[in-house]
């Protein structure tokens, strides 16, 4: 049995993953903690793996406590920069186990949006024109989503190794509503009562248009891939720090 920890258990994404791992036959349950409980209570006597989901603010905190803990963690958090990832990375060489050591930080489980966003990468070196639209329910405290993010991020890449030019675009005033640019590509964010997280990507050339979308309409869609993970960090999932669950997809 793989014994696991969840941090920020009370949240909507912690209590499906408390629910997941007590219905999974290969997963117990050890400590369920959340704001205001001492992390260090976890440890590599009673916990193979932790689930990390709380606030942008506080995960790289709790991670780094985990680290300095010895134990293996998985993270659903948003909020990561290049500055925080580095960090992490320290922490890691630094920490009790600096070889065997395992982080895992995924901006989306749900196989789905895992998909899209590997989808929009390959389609990004075709494509003049392209547009990410995220979508969500309306008590996310960020924006835009780390999904949003993590495949703008991705399609800039694509596009620059295959040298492309920037998006066309002849906006002279924006109030804000040409979005955020990131690496170069607009990427727009809608909340809205009845979402629960979706996200589109628009490819468009001359008279032609690609539309890359995933919905999870439920958070059980994110449990299949926080268990994936779980079973790859407690067994052959490479040590250090990996970002992203195509990682632990044949793809
Ligand atoms: N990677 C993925 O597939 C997904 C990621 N997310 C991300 O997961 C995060 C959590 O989302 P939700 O569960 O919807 O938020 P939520 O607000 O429902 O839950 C957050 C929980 O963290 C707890 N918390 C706050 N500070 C803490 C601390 N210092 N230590 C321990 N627990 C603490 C809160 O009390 C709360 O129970 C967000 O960043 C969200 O974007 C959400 C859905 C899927
Ligand atoms: O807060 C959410 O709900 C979600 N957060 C993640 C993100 O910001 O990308 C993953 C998913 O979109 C749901």
């Amino acid at each position: 049995m793989i014994k696991v920890s969840v941090v920020g258990a009370k949240g909507r994404m912690g209590s499906h993953v408390v629910a997941a791992v007590n219905n999974a036959s290969d997963t117990e349950l050890s400590l369920a903690l959340d704001a205001g409980d001492d992390l260090t209570q976890i440890t590599p006597d009673n916990t193979d793996v932790v689930v990390e989901f709380t606030v942008p603010s506080v995960s790289l905190n709790n991670v780094l406590t985990l680290i300095g803990q010895g134990v293996d963690v998985v993270v659903g958090t948003t909020g990561w920069t290049d500055e925080k990832l580095a960090q992490v990375k320290e922490a890691i060489a630094q920490g009790p186990r600096p070889e065997t050591q395992k982080v895992f930080i995924a901006p989306n489980f749900a196989i789905s949006a895992v998909l899209a966003d590997y989808f929009a990468t390959k389609a990004a070196q075709y494509f003049e024109s392209v547009e990410v639209i995220e979508l969500h329910h309306p008590t996310k405290v960020d924006a835009p989503s780390g999904t949003a993010i993590h495949t703008a991020r991705g399609i800039a890449e694509a596009r620059k190794a295959a040298g492309m030019a920037p998006v066309p675009d002849a906006t002279e005033t924006d109030g804000g509503s040409r979005g955020q640019v990131i690496d170069g590509i607009h990427v727009h964010a809608v909340r809205l009562r009845g979402l629960n997280a979706h996200e589109e990507v628009l490819f468009g050339n001359a008279g032609e248009q690609l539309t890359i979308r995933a919905d999870s309409f439920d958070r059980t869609s994110f449990m299949p891939g926080v268990l994936l993970a779980v079973r790859k960090l407690a067994g052959d999932a490479p040590a250090g720090l990996t970002v992203g669950l195509d990682h632990f997809l044949d793809l």
